[in-house]
């Protein structure tokens, strides 16, 4: 008996250091594999993704995965020291070991409406919780407009079903453990009771024989117990582990493809040759024709919804034409090395969000090779220096949650300067100075129109100084674009 005490004690510890080390490294890994599937997923796939799904993969459900691969562990090991138990039953009695496997069935059975009862909570808490943390960060992104029309109490309304269920699944997930906990001591005492009955009347089992027997059985039942609870917490938590891994895999297949082509510098023009694009949803344009010109400012009007953001997402290759040809310099961008084009770019969209670090970390985005003095520059181009140089911190200062220690205007021209730092050949605008008073928008616009020359700019607006800094203007009408006569702003 000391020997196999000993011997369950080595396996036991073997199995838990093996265990403990494996949890440490799986959430890391799948967070690490998660994060890289979504950093090099194509955009249409990015965007049709409820935000949420990322995060929580990213958040609680990797925890949670590793959380469901430690219960595997365990039970690993508690079947092991059962197994240990059993081959002792042996040796006392052929009835005995007899007595213990029906004790396992017979607890099994029991608890086993129980553990589907968990499977389901699990499923419900990993479903919920991933749409919460979606709608919880889109609410919050846009807090300042619903507290200021008092409208947050009605969106939070939104969330009360979610809440609802998130909560049926918890009220699931602990009525299935109390249930199974409270099964336990019953059939135990009973399996017992009828066990000693049998063994000493009818098996005439010695004293000695019946009163290990009766130990081993407890040691048994208790660690059927723990493969129980553990089980009950491997079921709850998988849920999470498939999830997150299904994620990774569609991550993966959905990986944008990043050929390694020629190389595409843009020195004479960028070229839209008979484009159309559609959304699964909605048509956008038809047999295109626009011509960018390299060192020249074109810009690109028209109605709301038009299409004028998409032409920028085709011109960076972030979505693919249904028919017709982008090319930059008589190459098709589908043939070109998309890394090293984009690497050429700097793009400025719609609604810049700048990370709550320092100033100089939102220019450079983390590249540790920038130093201070190209970040300076980079600052000054896009108007932003001004500024920046009379915070307490200079490029140090912390810019707050998404910005919100600076004006819209601040923000907007750091992220100008953002996409200014890396000298790029073909500069995008989108809407990027629709923030500012008139005078600092064209404070920008004459540095952005001193940049031509040497860069192409390609500026998407509503704005008239932008109409009147371009060389060369294109109007975006239902599908179709029409070259305007300059005088036409
Ligand atoms: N990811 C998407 N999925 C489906 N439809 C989309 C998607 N993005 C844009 N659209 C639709 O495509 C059309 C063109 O959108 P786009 O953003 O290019 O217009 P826009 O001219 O830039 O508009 P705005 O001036 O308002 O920014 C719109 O009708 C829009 O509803």
């Amino acid at each position: 008996m000391i020997v196999m005490m000993f011997a369950k004690f080595v396996l036991s510890m073997a199995g838990m250091v093996f265990v403990g080390q494996e949890v440490a490294n799986l959430s890391t890994r799948l967070r690490l594999r998660l994060i890289d599937g979504i950093m090099k997923a194509r955009w249409g796939f990015f965007t049709s993704q409820p935000t949420g799904r990322f995060t929580a993969a990213v958040s609680t459900d990797s925890d949670r995965a590793a959380t469901a691969f430690k219960q595997a562990g365990l039970i690993f090991a508690k079947f092991v020291e059962i197994l240990v138990y059993f081959v002792g039953a042996l040796f006392i009695s052929w009835q005995f070991s007899v007595a213990a496997v029906v004790l396992c069935v017979l607890l099994w059975i029991a608890v086993s409406r129980y553990m589907r009862m968990a499977k389901r909570a699990g499923r419900g808490k990993t479903k919920y919780n991933q749409r919460l943390a979606g709608a919880v960060t889109e609410v919050l992104t846009n807090i300042k407009a619903l507290k200021a029309m008092n409208r947050h109490g009605h969106i939070a309304a939104v969330f009360d079903t979610d809440i609802d269920k998130l909560s049926r699944a918890l009220r699931r997930e602990n009525d299935s453990n109390a249930a199974v906990v409270a099964l336990q001591d019953p059939l135990l005492a009973g399996f017992l009771v009828t066990g000693i009955y049998f063994g000493y009347n009818y098996f005439g089992m010695p004293f000695e024989a019946l009163v290990a027997t009766i130990w081993l059985l407890r040691r048994i039942a208790a660690k059927i117990g723990e493969i129980r609870a553990g089980m009950q917490g491997m079921f709850i938590d998988s849920s999470a582990f498939w999830s997150t891994v299904a994620l990774i895999e569609e991550t993966e297949i959905e990986a944008e493809q990043m050929q390694k082509g020629s190389s595409m510098i843009l020195q004479n023009e960028a070229r839209f040759a008979d484009v159309s694009f559609a959304y699964p949803s909605r048509d956008v344009m038809k047999d295109i024709n626009i011509a960018i010109e390299a060192g020249k400012v074109t810009t690109i009007i028209g109605p709301s919804g038009s299409g004028k953001t998409t032409i920028a997402d085709l011109l960076v290759g972030l979505h693919q034409p249904r028919s017709g040809q982008v090319l930059i310099d008589g190459m098709s961008l589908k043939d070109g090395d998309l890394r090293q084009w984009r690497n050429r770019i700097g793009y400025i969209p719609q609604d810049n969000i700048l990370f709550n670090d320092t100033v100089a970390q939102n220019v450079t985005l983390g590249d540790a090779t920038i130093d201070n003095s190209r970040i300076e520059a980079a600052l000054k181009l896009a108007g932003a220096w001004q500024f920046v140089s009379r915070l307490p911190a200079g490029l140090d200062e912390m810019v707050g949650v998404r910005g919100n220690l600076l004006s819209g205007g601040q923000r907007q021209r750091l992220s100008i300067a953002r996409a200014l730092i890396n000298d790029p050949n073909l500069l995008i605008l989108d809407e990027a100075t629709s923030a500012l008073d008139h005078d600092t928008a064209l404070e920008i616009c004459d540095s952005v129109r001193s940049l031509a020359g040497q860069r192409t700019i390609l500026a998407i607006t509503h704005q008239s100084l932008w109409i009147d800094a371009a060389d060369r203007i294109y109007e975006m009408e239902n599908g179709s674009v029409t070259l305007a006569e300059k005088h036409s702003s």
